[in-house]
C-alpha cells in the first residue's frame, strides 16, 4: 500500500526481487496522471502528446498490469541476446524505460542502443531519464515512424505495446523488415494487448483489468473515457495472430513467455 495515496501499488510488488532491475529504481517522474478524471465534453482519440508525456511512467504502471516485470525482464533477454558489435532498438520507446533496463544489464562490447518513437514530447521527456543514466552503452534517439524505419544489424529488438498503435496492415510488413535487419540468432520482444475470439474470456479479463486500474487509484469515469479515446487508435489482437504474424515473419521460434489478464508478451528469435 502506498501511504500517501492509499492505493495498492500492484504493478510494483515485484520491487522486492532484488535481483530484477525495475523502472521503479530510475529516476521517472512521479506526476500523476489525471488526464480523464474529469469528465470530457468531446473525447479526442488517445495521442501520446505533452500531456501524456508528463504523466506516462505513473500512467502505464498504474494501466498495464505486468508492466514493471516486463521492463525487468527485457534486461534480462538482452543480456542474454546482445552480440558485440551490433545495435539493439527499443522501438516505439516512449520514455526509454526499456532502453535503461537494456543498458543496466547488456556487457556484449561495441553494442549502441537505438531508441525510437515517433513522438517528439515523449523523446524530449525521455533525455531526462537517459542523460541520468552512467551507462558505457551509447544511446541513439530517433524520432521517426518504426513502419520506415531502417533496421541493420540488429541482435535485439523490444516493441513493447507499440505494434498495437500501427495499423493491422502496417504490422507485418514492420516485422518482416525487423527480421531481415537482425543478425541469426537474434531476438524479439514483442508486448501487446491482447483480444480474444472467445466473448468470455474477453469480458472475463477485461473486467480483471479494469479491477486492476481501479485498485491502483483510477474512477470509473476516467477508466471509460480512456477506453473510449483509445478505441480507434490501439487495436488489439489475439495472441494467435500475433505468434503467427511472427512466423510469417520468418521468425524460427515464437513462444508467448508473460501474460496478466489481457496483457501478453512474445519472445520471437531468428
Ligand atoms: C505504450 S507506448 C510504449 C511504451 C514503451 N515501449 C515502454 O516500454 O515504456 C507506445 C509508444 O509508441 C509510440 N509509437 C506509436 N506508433 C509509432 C510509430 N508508428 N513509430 C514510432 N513510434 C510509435 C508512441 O509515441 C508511444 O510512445
Ligand atoms: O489504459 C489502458 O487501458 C491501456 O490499454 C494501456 C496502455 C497501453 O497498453 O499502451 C494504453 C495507453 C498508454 O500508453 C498506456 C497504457
Amino acid at each position: 500500500m502506498d501511504r500517501k495515496t492509499n492505493r495498492l501499488v500492484i504493478a510494483s510488488d515485484l520491487r522486492t526481487i532484488a535481483a530484477i532491475p525495475l523502472t521503479d529504481q530510475t529516476p521517472m517522474s512521479q506526476d500523476t496522471d489525471n488526464i480523464y478524471a474529469k469528465p470530457h465534453s468531446s473525447l479526442q482519440d488517445f495521442r501520446f502528446d505533452d500531456q501524456v508525456a508528463n504523466v506516462f511512467p505513473d500512467m502505464i504502471k498504474r494501466s498495464v498490469p505486468g508492466y514493471s516485470h516486463i521492463i525487468g525482464v527485457v534486461g534480462i533477454l538482452a543480456e542474454q541476446y546482445a552480440q558485440p558489435n551490433s545495435q539493439l532498438y527499443d522501438l516505439g520507446c516512449s520514455l526509454g524505460a526499456a532502453t535503461v533496463s537494456m543498458r543496466h544489464r547488456v556487457h556484449a562490447p561495441g553494442v549502441r542502443i537505438i531508441a525510437v518513437d515517433n513522438s517528439q514530447a515523449m523523446l524530449d521527456r525521455s533525455a531526462d531519464y537517459l542523460d541520468a543514466e552512467d551507462s558505457p552503452i551509447p544511446v541513439e534517439t530517433l524520432c521517426a515512424d518504426i513502419t520506415e524505419l531502417t533496421i541493420e544489424r540488429c541482435s535485439f529488438a523490444v516493441l513493447n505495446f507499440t505494434l498495437q498503435f500501427i495499423t493491422p496492415e502496417q504490422r507485418l510488413p514492420t516485422l518482416k523488415r525487423l527480421y531481415d535487419g537482425m543478425l541469426p540468432g537474434g531476438a524479439l520482444v514483442l508486448s501487446e494487448k491482447l483480444s480474444f475470439e472467445d466473448r468470455q474470456q474477453e469480458t472475463l479479463l477485461m473486467d480483471h483489468h479494469h479491477d486492476f486500474k481501479r485498485a491502483n487509484g483510477y474512477s470509473d469515469l476516467e477508466i471509460s473515457q480512456k477506453r473510449q479515446a483509445l478505441e480507434r487508435v490501439l487495436l488489439p489482437e489475439t495472441a494467435t495472430a500475433h505468434i503467427e504474424r511472427l512466423q510469417q515473419a520468418g521468425f524460427s521460434q515464437v513462444s508467448q513467455w508473460f501474460q496478466s489478464f489481457n496483457f501478453a508478451s512474445f519472445i520471437a528469435i531468428k
